[in-house]
Parts: C-alpha cells; sequence; structure tokens
C-alpha cells in the first residue's frame, strides 16, 4: 500500500495580495512567479474575505484535472458567464451537457481532411496579408498578424461569402467585446459604472449588430444551392444523435466563439514567433531549407505542411515560450484530493502553462529558445499550449497548419531583422505581444 502524506497548501495573504495589487494588474507573471519560487508548485493566494484561487504549475496535477478525472472539473464563471454575454453560449463557454454534445456535433469540421480543403484559402488570406509588409522599415508586426489571423477565420467559414465590409465589422465588434471583457475583469469595481454609464449596452448591442450580419450570411447560404466545403458548409451539415441540425442561434454562438477562439491566439503566436526568428537568423535559414525543398518536393498544401517538421517544431518551441492561453481556470464540482492535497468543493484551480512550460523540473535550459528540443519529444507531459483531455481545443491542428503556411510564406519571401533586445509581453485574457518591432529584408 503507498501512503500519501497530507499536504497543506501554502497560503499567501489578502494583504500581500493587496500590496502587489498594483503590480499584478500591470503584469501579474513576476508576482506568479516570486510565489511559486518560495512556496513551490502549489500556493494559494487570498483575494478577499473567504475568496481565494489556488495557483499551480505542477505538470502532473494539470494533466490529473484537464484528463485523468475531468469529470470533476468545470470552467469558472469567466468563460461561463462573463464572455457568454457577448459570444453566447456554445464550445468555448458551456460547461456538462450542452457542452459535450457541441463538441461532439462540431469535433468532425475540424478533421484533418475538412481542414486540408481550407488550405488554399488560408494561404490566399495569407498572401493577401503580406502584401502590407514593407521591406526596410521597422513595423510592429502584431496589426499584420492579427488581421491576417481574423481573415483565415473568416474565410475558412464563409469562403467568399462574407464582403469586406462585414469582414471588417465583424472584427472590430469581436475585439472591441474583447477589450471591455478584460476592462470588466481587471477592474471589477467598475461594473455598475460600465452599467449605468451605458458602455455594457453599447457592447452588446455590438454583439447584436454582428449576429445580424451572421443571420443574414446563413440565410442566404442555406438559399444558395451551391457547396463550398467551408467550415459553414459543415456545421451546417452537422446532426445531433436525434438527426437535428444545430438551432440557427446555436449556430450563430458557435461561429462568434471560433472568432474569438482561433483569432487573438493564433496572431499572439505568429508575433512572438517572428520576433524569436529575428534574433536566431540560423533559425530562419533552416526554415528556408526546409521550406524550400518541401515547395518543390509536395503537390498540395496538406503534404507541404506535413513535411515541415523543423518549422512546425520551431512554432511548438515558440508557443512554450510565450503559450497564447498562458493559464488555464476550473472549479472541482465535488471535493478532491491530488497527491496529498485535499481541494474543497468549489476550489477555484488555475494553472499556468507560462510557468509549467518554463519549469526547469521538466525542461533543460527552459529559458533558451531550441526548436530541437522537440526532436526527441521528451516532454509532452509538461506542455499545455492547446489544453488537454476533452476540451483540448478543437481548432489545435487548423492552428498548426495556419501558422506552418504563415512562417514559412514568411520565410520565403523576407528575411526577418531584429531591432530590439527583449520580447516584451502583455498578459490579458491571452498573453499578447508588446511592441513587437521588426525589420524585413526582401529576399532575392
Ligand atoms: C495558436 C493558436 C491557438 C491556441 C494557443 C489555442 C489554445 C486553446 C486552449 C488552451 C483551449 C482550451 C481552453 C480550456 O480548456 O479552458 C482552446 C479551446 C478552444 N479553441 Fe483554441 N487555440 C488556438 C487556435 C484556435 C483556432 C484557430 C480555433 C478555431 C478556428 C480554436 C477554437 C477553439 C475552441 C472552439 C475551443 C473550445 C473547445 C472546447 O471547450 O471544447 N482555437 N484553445
Amino acid at each position: 500500500m503507498i501512503l500519501i502524506m497530507k499536504r497543506e497548501i501554502p497560503e499567501v495573504s489578502t494583504l500581500t495580495f493587496l500590496k502587489n495589487a498594483a503590480r499584478i494588474v500591470k503584469n501579474p507573471l513576476p508576482f506568479h512567479h516570486e510565489n511559486f519560487q518560495k512556496h513551490g508548485d502549489i500556493f494559494r493566494l487570498n483575494i478577499g474575505p473567504k475568496k481565494s484561487v489556488i495557483f499551480c504549475r505542477d505538470a502532473e496535477f494539470a494533466q490529473y484535472v484537464l484528463q485523468k478525472n475531468q469529470k470533476n472539473y468545470i470552467k469558472s464563471e469567466i468563460q461561463t458567464k462573463d464572455l457568454v454575454k457577448y459570444v453566447g453560449n456554445g464550445l468555448l463557454t458551456s460547461n456538462g451537457e450542452h457542452w459535450q454534445k457541441q463538441r461532439k456535433l462540431i469535433q468532425p469540421a475540424f478533421h484533418k481532411k475538412h481542414i486540408a480543403n481550407l488550405l488554399d484559402t488560408v494561404l490566399e488570406a495569407i498572401r493577401v496579408e503580406y502584401v502590407k509588409i514593407r521591406a526596410g522599415k521597422t513595423i510592429d508586426i502584431f496589426p499584420v498578424f492579427n488581421d491576417l489571423a481574423f481573415q483565415t477565420v473568416v474565410k475558412s467559414l464563409f469562403s467568399s461569402a462574407a464582403s469586406q465590409e462585414e469582414i471588417n465589422r465583424l472584427q472590430y465588434v469581436t475585439e472591441e467585446n474583447q477589450k471591455m471583457l478584460v476592462k470588466e475583469l481587471r477592474q471589477p469595481y467598475k461594473r455598475l459604472w460600465f452599467s449605468l454609464s451605458g458602455k455594457l449596452k453599447y457592447h452588446l448591442k455590438l454583439s447584436e449588430e454582428s449576429r445580424l450580419i451572421l443571420r443574414n450570411i446563413v440565410h442566404k447560404r442555406k438559399q444558395n444551392p451551391k457547396r463550398y466545403d467551408d467550415l459553414l458548409d459543415m456545421l451546417l451539415d452537422a446532426r445531433y444523435e436525434d438527426g437535428q441540425p444545430m438551432r440557427e442561434e446555436q449556430l450563430i454562438d458557435e461561429i462568434l466563439i471560433l472568432f474569438v477562439a482561433g483569432h487573438e491566439t493564433t496572431s499572439n503566436s505568429l508575433s512572438f514567433t517572428t520576433q524569436l526568428l529575428a534574433q536566431n537568423p540560423q533559425i530562419q535559414d533552416k526554415i528556408y531549407s526546409e521550406v524550400k525543398v518541401a515547395s518543390e518536393a509536395t503537390t498540395s498544401l496538406m503534404e507541404f505542411v506535413q513535411g515541415c517538421p523543423y518549422t512546425q517544431n520551431v512554432i511548438l518551441e515558440s508557443m512554450r515560450l510565450y503559450p497564447p492561453a498562458y493559464f488555464m481556470d476550473r472549479v472541482n464540482l465535488e471535493e478532491d484530493e491530488f497527491n496529498g492535497i485535499k481541494l474543497d468543493k468549489g476550489s477555484d484551480l488555475l494553472f499556468s502553462f507560462y510557468e509549467i512550460h518554463r519549469s526547469e523540473k521538466h525542461w533543460e535550459q527552459p529559458l533558451e529558445f531550441n526548436p530541437d528540443r522537440f526532436t526527441s519529444e521528451k516532454n509532452p507531459m509538461a506542455y499545455f499550449p492547446f489544453g488537454a483531455g476533452p476540451r483540448k481545443c478543437i481548432g489545435s491542428n487548423f492552428a498548426m497548419y495556419e501558422m506552418i503556411l504563415a512562417v514559412s510564406e514568411l520565410i520565403l519571401n523576407f528575411k526577418i531583422l531584429s531591432v530590439k533586445e527583449d520580447i516584451e509581453i502583455l498578459p490579458l485574457i491571452t498573453l499578447k505581444p508588446k511592441n513587437a518591432y521588426v525589420e524585413f529584408e526582401k529576399r532575392a
């Protein structure tokens, strides 16, 4: 019989939390790091009377919660209540039976064989955005990738059914509402003011406007006998076990969710990757050689992306150091215990993927950018860029193929030059880049 010792969770007091509040609002990661260094891989942060969050950077514990005992863990209200009012109740924002039903229905649309049909559209969208890149000028690369990632999701969903004006408006609303959500989460004491001042109402109206645009696109598609084999066709074809299709408002919720989930994460990751490449010209050369060979040796884009393992490892390594989804929260439905740590029912858990991905326990020289570490696949257990378990990112293959196409197309056409030493981060709902300045030199 293995005897497991009971372990108390070290506590960080409310006073310490309040003393550090200003720097936590600016960037919570150094505060988290200091506490992990002081207390170990788990600590409880008291944030008010009877309110605390348990912070973890234990990969095994994360696997336990997200995979082994996932039935006992649900998402917190940030995603299932706060985000719902803007994007509705779909994959990212629901729990329990409703989530399960939607996941089963939507999963097949993201199968590799369907994504293969979308890759030409994705590459076309990438090329349109890269026309904006001017060689010899210092630019912040984030806005380019931000537009690229939005265009890619919209065009994969609707082919050419949405006008550029509609796409721009959908992007504007998605981004404005995400900014508003950040304000609500970071400044909860202003919630009453947001409501009284009409700010909240304005943002809910924006959501309604998006829904109207999407309803029109869906109606037109339903009347059009032509097949496009885009994501919208897949979602319209999908049937629940009882043979019924998705209700129209549910379909619109899911589309809004794909905008939110698929756009900022990808643009963050591409921005960080580009900055890391700017600092590592020898890695750009290796990508260039691989991509040149793959583009000559393959006949489809699916073959091409699968023929670029080094480029893929560069992106994986970039997401290790800068995971766009840098934390994940869960709440336990019933009391639980893991390795002697007792969790009361309803505990708020927050796993820091940023810390797990940089932990010396799991990674050799963790702060070094070394794509080759993924060749040996030594540490898959401590790597969570797309989450884990049944709620793992449904768009992970789509995102990887899109990013391989984006990086390879960039390197085929340009050398990326470094213009600043450090890579700045802005940890909001996702881990965003800040001042992502680089320069480009056109390849001959
Ligand atoms: C680099 C790009 C991406 C990253 C790092 C990323 C990361 C993640 C993570 C960590 C989760 C799990 C959240 C949780 O369990 O709490 C997730 C879920 C999700 N992602 Fe992604 N994602 C990316 C791109 C995409 C794309 C391109 C799409 C769609 C086009 C997408 C759609 C979704 C959806 C719908 C969910 C919810 C799945 C569910 O709960 O069943 N993601 N993503």
